[in-house]
């Protein structure tokens, strides 16, 4: 085998294609992984200091992927000895009698997920930081907590390269020709392997449209931002305020949610769960700011230890599918080349999971996972392969 010949190529290095490459690597396979920005970066969607990590979801199959995936963390904690997560728990709230509260209660239940259900007297009692509005329900899934994601992708990536994977950073691929091996180019090099796993996030479609296959992805602008506290600590981690999400609040499309203030003094990090579209080469020209009016809103009404002006605005994307759903799948038309793509802005904790995925179909085993809900024929009149 020559230095560029390799059983797989993954290319980008977020937190899939990181935990992609890992995966491999741990199977004994000789991989490469390809990212077209100098490591660390900040332009894609995985960077940032916090992420979620929660077993509460409207989907059965959320949550039972999320079941091995608190293993698999744990795991790379142990490996890079680094401590990755922190349990706080998820305050769910919303209206009581609505359909997403439900979903959320009914799947947290069935699943036998660690709860406790806070009724008005109580919620005052325990989150005496947040107006609870009438007929609001409020409900705590105990295993969720915050993820410090800088420090797991670089971990997830130490781990890889310990094991002998290869990355190329800083270096953009530029073509791709499938084929029984697949012929990658970049910017200053040409790679080939006997498969090829694409998780390029915002520029899915830019590497897809190399192998004919466009879907249904839409990249969106997220201001991400952090609220000061009127009292330095009222809705910190030490104080035991929990991560949150707020469904169906009144009069917007998309969820709330935040995290205790932890990583800036002082700062909560409280965003909205979507954005304006962008394309991801130019993401700092996309300057809607509606939806840091909504949260503005949310903070002046439900939060009053919040000063209700961003103090600190950062920048991130999300991939949406139309169903927010992930695509986790092979190409229709090359079954050696594997698709990890739309993680809809709620993928980050799945990473260790999606890498084994990914991993296993790259590897042509059967996935220990049903792909039903993440198969690319779910978008019958989107997606397209000319090849
Ligand atoms: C503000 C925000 C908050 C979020 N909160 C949560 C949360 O609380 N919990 C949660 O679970 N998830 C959350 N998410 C979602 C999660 O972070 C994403 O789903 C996840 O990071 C997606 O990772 P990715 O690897 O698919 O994409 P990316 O991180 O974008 O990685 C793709 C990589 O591919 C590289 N690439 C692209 N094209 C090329 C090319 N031609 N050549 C080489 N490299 C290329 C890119 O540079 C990039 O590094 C959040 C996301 C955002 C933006
Ligand atoms: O995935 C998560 O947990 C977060 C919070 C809810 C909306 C999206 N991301």
């Amino acid at each position: 085998m020559s230095a560029r010949d390799f059983d797989c190529i993954v290319i980008g290095a977020g937190v899939q294609g990181s935990f992609t490459a890992y995966h491999l690597a741990k199977h004994g396979k000789r991989a490469l992984l390809l990212e077209q920005f100098v490591l660390p970066h900040s332009r894609g969607s995985s960077h940032g200091q916090t992420r979620i990590i929660r077993k509460a979801y409207e989907q059965d199959f959320y949550t039972q992927m999320m079941e091995e995936c608190y293993h698999l963390w744990s795991q790379l904690e142990k490996e890079a000895g680094v401590k990755l997560y922190r349990q706080t728990g998820l305050l769910l709230m919303g209206p009581e009698k609505g359909r997403d509260f439900q979903l959320f209660k009914n799947t947290m239940h069935r699943n036998k997920i660690p709860t406790v259900t806070l009724e008005h007297a109580e919620f005052s009692q325990h989150i005496p930081q947040v107006n609870r509005y009438p007929g609001d329900g409020a409900i705590v899934d105990t295993t969720a907590g915050v993820l410090y994601a800088d420090r797991a992708l670089k971990a997830a990536q130490d781990v890889f390269r310990s094991l002998g994977g290869v990355i190329k950073d800083g270096e953009k691929v530029t073509d791709i020709k499938p084929g029984p091996l697949v012929t990658v180019t970049t910017v200053s090099s040409v790679y080939r392997a006997k498969s090829l796993v694409i998780t390029a996030g915002p520029w899915a479609n830019t590497l897809l449209s190399h192998t004919g296959l466009q879907l249904p992805l839409q990249a969106v602008k997220i201001n991400v931002c952090y609220w000061r506290e009127r009292t330095p600590g009222t809705y910190s981690v030490e104080n035991r305020f929990p991560c949150f999400i707020h469904v169906e609040v009144d009069g917007v499309e998309h969820h709330i949610y935040g995290l205790p203030s932890n990583e800036y003094p002082g700062l909560m990090k409280v965003c909205y769960h979507m954005g304006s579209e962008t394309d991801p080469d130019e993401r700092d020209r996309q300057t809607d700011r509606s939806d840091i009016e909504i949260v503005s809103r949310y903070i002046a009404a439900r939060f009053p230890g919040l000063v209700p002006v961003p103090a600190v605005v950062e920048s991130c994307m999300y991939t949406v599918t139309p169903d927010h759903h992930f695509v986790l799948d092979r190409h229709p038309s090359h079954s050696n080349i594997v698709i990890g793509a739309g993680f809809s802005g709620h993928g980050f904790k799945f990473g260790p999971i999606v890498g084994k995925v990914l991993g296993e179909l790259a590897l042509g085993q059967v996935s220990s996972y049903d792909l039903s809900p993440f198969r690319i024929r779910r978008f019958p009149s989107h997606s397209k392969s000319a090849l």
